[in-house]
Parts: structure tokens; sequence; C-alpha cells
């Protein structure tokens, strides 16, 4: 799933500065990137659905002035067959969960949709979430994801079939604020983290019991070797999107020459998209694109 730039540009860097954005933006230009992603990834065999195709003409008209409305991924998450929704940290974001839920409330069966029933304050944005595996799954819990929201997700988790729910509590920057700006799974057996995350230990949450680990322990112990950067461009570089087990999708601006520097990576296929324009806005390709259906791997 997806959904279009708005119509909106950011006309200068103040106006960039109080909406919490790194630059102006150029509304046609945020358009034509979008477009350009969507049709590479549709050459890729994907089916794309840009939910505010979906929107009454009276909700359009709120939609398209949403600045945030493209970064899709936060919204939702699919854990195996289970649609769970998320609940924004920042009040702006509001209006397009409410109205993104609705669409896709209208795509699934409902005992495959789960609207978690937030405690006060409990907040899930599905950037900080991850699956590793069958088993595993990662949420942070920092600047935009409470550790409410994970008692409330916890018990969907587990009966979607899933044993370890590994909570990590990253630092509240700009920079570090979801998960996917700090960690991304690369390949079966490799994962790419900024190199702080070493220190860093995880609550790992099962049915009966928890324990802790650290973090490049957990991601070995799972099968998981740890590509750590030192040095990164945290957007382009982190924020790429695994089309399928073989092939990435990544940022123009990405050094590719450095994040793809691994020996597990030389019979990827790479696949680069100019997104600058989008990429103002605080999220990459990874925080554009929201996987409703994978295929099955063995
Ligand atoms: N999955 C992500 N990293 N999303 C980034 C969202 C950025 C957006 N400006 C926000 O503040 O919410």
């Amino acid at each position: 799933m997806l959904c279009k730039p708005s119509e909106l540009s950011i006309p200068d860097m103040k106006t960039a500065y109080q909406v919490g954005w790194k630059a102006p933006v150029d509304k046609r230009k945020a358009l034509a990137s979008h477009l350009n992603m969507r049709q590479v990834l549709e050459e890729q065999g994907i089916q794309v659905i840009d939910y505010s195709e979906y929107l009454s003409a009276t909700e359009l008209k709120l939609n398209d002035q949403l600045i945030n409305r493209c970064y899709v991924r936060d919204l939702a998450g699919v854990v195996r067959k289970q649609v769970i929704t998320g609940r924004p940290a920042i009040s702006m974001r509001l209006p397009e969960y409410d109205q993104a839920h609705q669409v896709m409330q209208s795509w699934f069966n409902p005992d495959r949709f789960f609207t978690p029933n937030g405690t006060k304050g409990a907040t899930l944005e599905f950037g900080d979430v991850s699956i590793l595996n069958r088993d595993a799954i990662v949420i942070n819990v920092g600047k935009r994801t409470s550790i409410g929201a994970i008692e409330s997700i916890k018990q969907a988790i587990f009966d979607a079939g899933f044993s370890e729910i590994a909570v990590i509590d990253l630092p509240r920057h700009d920079d570090t604020m979801h998960l996917d700006f700090n960690f991304n799974v690369m390949a079966a057996n490799l994962v790419v983290a900024k190199s702080f995350l070493r220190f860093f230990p995880l609550r790992v949450i099962c049915r009966e019991h928890t324990r802790y680990a650290m973090f490049e322990d957990y991601m070995r112990y799972h099968g998981y070797e740890v590509h750590a950067l030192s040095s990164y461009d945290t957007i382009p570089d982190i924020n790429f999107l695994n089309i399928n087990p073989e092939t990435i999708l990544i940022s123009q601006q990405a050094n590719t020459a450095r994040v793809l520097d691994h020996p597990k990576l030389k019979q990827k296929k790479v696949i680069k998209v100019d997104v600058t324009e989008l990429e103002k806005g605080g999220g990459g390709i990874r925080c554009m694109t929201l996987p409703l259906r994978r295929r099955e791997i063995s």
C-alpha cells in the first residue's frame, strides 16, 4: 500500500522547521518521485494500491492536505495474516491514520483486522516494528511508540504464531526516531544496524517469561549477522525496502558502496530510485511503503 504525497508544497525553510521537516518541498517534484517509485514497484510484479484513491471526495479534500500522508508504513502492520492498526504519537498525523484504517477495514475480514483498544496515551507507529522471522518481532519503544502499546498487541502477536517480542528502547532523537532509521533486515542471515545498537539490551517478551539479551547476541541467536555501520546517512542508507528476498529498493542518495559492502550481499539485485524530494519529510522508501501481502518463503 502506498499513498501519493500531499497536494501542499512546503514553501520555505522556516515552514519546514515548524512542521518538523528537513527542507522545503515542491509538490510536483514529490509527486514525480512517488509515481516513479510506484512504477518501479509495479515493474517488479508488486500489486500497488494507494489508499487515498478509496476515499470519498470530502475525505480526500482533507487527506490531500496532510503533508505526512505518503509515510504509510507507520499506519498499520501485517503480522502473518493479521492486520494491526497503529496510533500516531504526533497529533498532526491522526486524521490520516483514521482515514487509512477506515479504508483498510473494508478490505479485510473482521477477524483479520485488529484495532488495539489503546489505553490512554499508548502510541504505536509501525516504522518501529520489524519482523525478524517466523518467531520473532522487534519493536522500538523510543520517541514514537510506547511500552503501553506493546501490552495491547502482545496477545495478537502471540496468537498470530510469534513466540518472542524483542523490545528495544532507542534514543529519542530525530535521526533515531523510528526503528527503521537504525535497523533493517538485508538478507535471510544479515541485518544492517547503526553500530551504536551494539550497546543496547533487548527485553525479550515471551508467552511465559521475559529475558534480556544484548542486541548483537539476540540477532546471532536468530541466525543474523549484524552489518554494523559507524558512518551513514540515515534515511537513504538504512530506510530501504526488501522487494523480495533477492531484491532491494534503495534511494539514489544512498551510499551503496558503504551500505552494501558485505560478502552476503554479492548476489543482491539492487534497484535505485530517486526519492530525494520525498525524503525531505523525514522518511524514506521503507516509510513510504506498507506491505500487506508477502510471498511465503520456505
Ligand atoms: N517509518 C518512518 N520512519 N516514518 C517516518 C515518518 C516521518 C514523518 N514526518 C513523521 O514525523 O511522522
